[in-house]
């Protein structure tokens, strides 16, 4: 007797779960998702298999979902295996022809078959591009130039192949997601000149999420989102802000393509940019469908 009462609150617990997810489901059905996928997310397989499950389920309620994905320590990896050097500047890796060869091979090979192949598993229908396919994204150059603590003088630092996303032509993105296809989207990309650009995963999600006029950006990373000097987390961060923090160099590396891109999607009109927890459990389902969302929410 006592069993099958504990059994039906638990039952009931699940029923509430899905009770409270409802107000989300109305409010977000046929609204389009961007999710920004980080390599250091997908390193644990059981976690990758419930980030699938987590997408399918979207989908599935109406929602529709678009994955960028990364791949930066994979490739590293292989750049390491190849004994080929890499460095960083303000998070962007800089791209030599070797280089921009090997993350194509990396970013459009194994690390988005799987992606594709889990989300496929978990019963969605993913496919895979890269910004080559159907002209989804063309890129040129990107310019960036850095003050010499020295001379204070502006200097302009060569990335070599690293693009800056210049025109997003989303029309096979929506043809895709109207047919009931989950977009898997590689950051590799044509420039105008003929060349292959190699573009931060980062600002590719958010190019595409401008583009699509996404109602909700998510990027999964592996802190629980921007924190301060102390280490803690802040839940809300605009312009502002955001311009104060990298000033003082409490934003910095990888964190600061997923601020800028943020910033540049939410201006585009983007409703909310969060950069949550992709190490946690579960992260996208509970940031969208209960209260308790997580994470740094990035606003206009
Ligand atoms: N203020 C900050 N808050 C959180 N992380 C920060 C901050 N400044 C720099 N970072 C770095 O940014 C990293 C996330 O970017 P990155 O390594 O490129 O991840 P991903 O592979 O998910 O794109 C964090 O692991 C952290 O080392
Ligand atoms: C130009 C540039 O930095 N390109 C990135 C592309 C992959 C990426 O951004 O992956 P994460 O999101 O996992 O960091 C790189 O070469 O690492």
């Amino acid at each position: 007797m006592i069993i099958v009462d504990q059994n039906k609150k638990k039952l009931q617990k699940k029923a509430a779960v899905l009770v409270e997810a409802l107000p989300y489901m109305k409010k977000y059905g046929g609204e389009t998702f961007v999710i920004k996928y980080g390599g250091h997310a997908m390193g644990d397989d059981t976690l990758a298999k419930q980030f699938a499950e987590d997408i399918v389920l979207l989908k599935q309620v109406g929602i529709h979902p678009v994955v960028v994905h990364g791949g930066g320590p994979q490739i590293g990896a292989m750049l390491k295996r190849l004994r080929i050097d890499s460095e960083f500047v303000d998070g962007l890796r800089v791209t030599c022809a070797d280089t921009v060869e090997i993350a194509e091979m990396v970013l459009c090979g194994n690390i988005r078959n799987r992606i594709v192949a889990d989300i496929n598993a978990a019963g969605g229908r993913a496919v895979g591009l890269s910004g080559k396919d159907s002209n989804l994204v063309t890129a040129s150059k990107l310019t960036r130039t850095k003050r010499d603590p020295g001379s204070n003088i502006e200097q302009a630092v060569d990335l070599g192949f690293v693009g800056d996303p210049t025109r997003v032509e989303p029309k096979i993105l929506t043809q895709s997601v109207d047919a009931g296809i989950i977009p898997v989207i590689s950051p590799i990309a044509s420039g105008e000149d003929g060349h292959t650009y190699n573009i931060n995963a980062d600002t590719m999600a958010g190019a595409v999420a401008a583009a699509l006029g996404a109602r909700r950006f998510f990027l999964l990373t592996d802190v629980p989102g921007v924190l301060d000097r102390n280490g803690d987390l802040m839940t809300e961060l605009n312009h502002a802000d955001i311009d104060a923090l990298v000033a003082d160099g409490t934003i910095t590396g990888g964190m600061m393509p997923k601020v800028e891109t943020c910033l540049k999607a939410v201006d585009a009109g983007v409703a909310g940019a969060v950069i949550i927890d992709g190490r946690v459990s579960r992260a996208m389902l509970l940031e969208v469908f209960t209260e308790r969302g997580a994470g740094t929410l990035i606003r206009a």
